[in-house]
């Protein structure tokens, strides 16, 4: 049981970005993902995430083929972007940002799961999150542009953390942020590994990477001789 690549190319136009990368995210680990701008990691993720198809190449989770549906992802994958601005509507209120998995999975099942009980059981669950991820529940009636950059980050951990995902991609998650948000997100992304999920962890800066994940892959030396994959770009713990 695993989130696992294999063979994955990615091409836009005559460029390749991605030339037979494997790859395997364990549950309950922390796997980090270092390469150089342009090396292709966020092409990478969106794949992983089935939000783009690779062009030649299989994606599995947990045994599944892994595609988007409508623009959607698959409940068991959850994606955690370098820039929470551009990944919450400004309009949203940061309980309902943190809610929307909840309302979401409502909507999914029908009628019956509507109404004031429901609403009381998402309202909980947002301030368990809120307290898991360091919100105090003023800030959860703020918009977007009304929080900081760390603020907004933590928001869209506890909207991740909301959906449940057996396998997280962030992507650069700490990019924005200063070193106590920094700290705060992994340590955030560490519980939730020992919570049995498995995190592919993005991120420039090695000496985070070093100490948050259990291993680091370099995008751009994968396909080194020792990897026994010469045609490709094979990584693996
Ligand atoms: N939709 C697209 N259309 C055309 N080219 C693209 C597209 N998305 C990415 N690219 C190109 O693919 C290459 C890899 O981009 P990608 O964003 O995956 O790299 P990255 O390793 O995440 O970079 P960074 O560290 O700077 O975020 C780049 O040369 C980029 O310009």
């Amino acid at each position: 049981m695993s989130l696992v690549a294999e063979g994955v190319t990615c091409r836009y136009g005559q460029q390749t970005v991605l030339d037979g990368v494997d790859l395997t995210v364990e549950p309950g680990r922390v796997l980090g993902l270092t390469g150089p701008s342009g090396s292709g990691k966020s092409s990478l993720a969106r794949i992983l995430t089935g939000l783009r198809s690779p062009d030649s190449g299989t994606v599995l989770a947990d045994g599944r083929p892994v595609a988007a549906r409508r623009g959607r992802m698959s409940g068991d994958l959850g994606l955690l972007h370098q820039s929470p601005r551009a990944a919450t509507d400004p309009r949203m209120r940061l309980r309902g940002i943190i809610a929307q998995p909840l309302t979401a999975r409502a909507r999914g099942t029908g009628p019956g799961a509507r109404g004031a009980g429901r609403k009381a059981d998402e309202a909980r669950r947002v301030a368990e999150l809120a307290r898991r991820v360091g919100l105090t529940g003023d800030l959860l009636d703020r918009r977007p542009d009304q929080v900081s950059a760390g603020q907004l980050q933590r928001a869209c951990v506890a909207r991740a953390l909301a959906a449940a995902p057996r396998y997280l991609v962030c992507d650069e998650p700490t990019a924005m942020l200063d070193a106590a948000s920094t700290a705060t997100v992994a340590h955030l992304l560490t519980s939730l590994a020992e919570d049995g999920v498995g995190i592919l962890a993005i991120s420039h800066d090695h000496a985070l990477l070093a100490a948050w994940a259990h291993d680091v892959v370099d995008l751009s030396r994968l396909g080194a001789p020792h990897t026994g994959h010469p045609a490709g770009r094979r990584a693996s713990p």
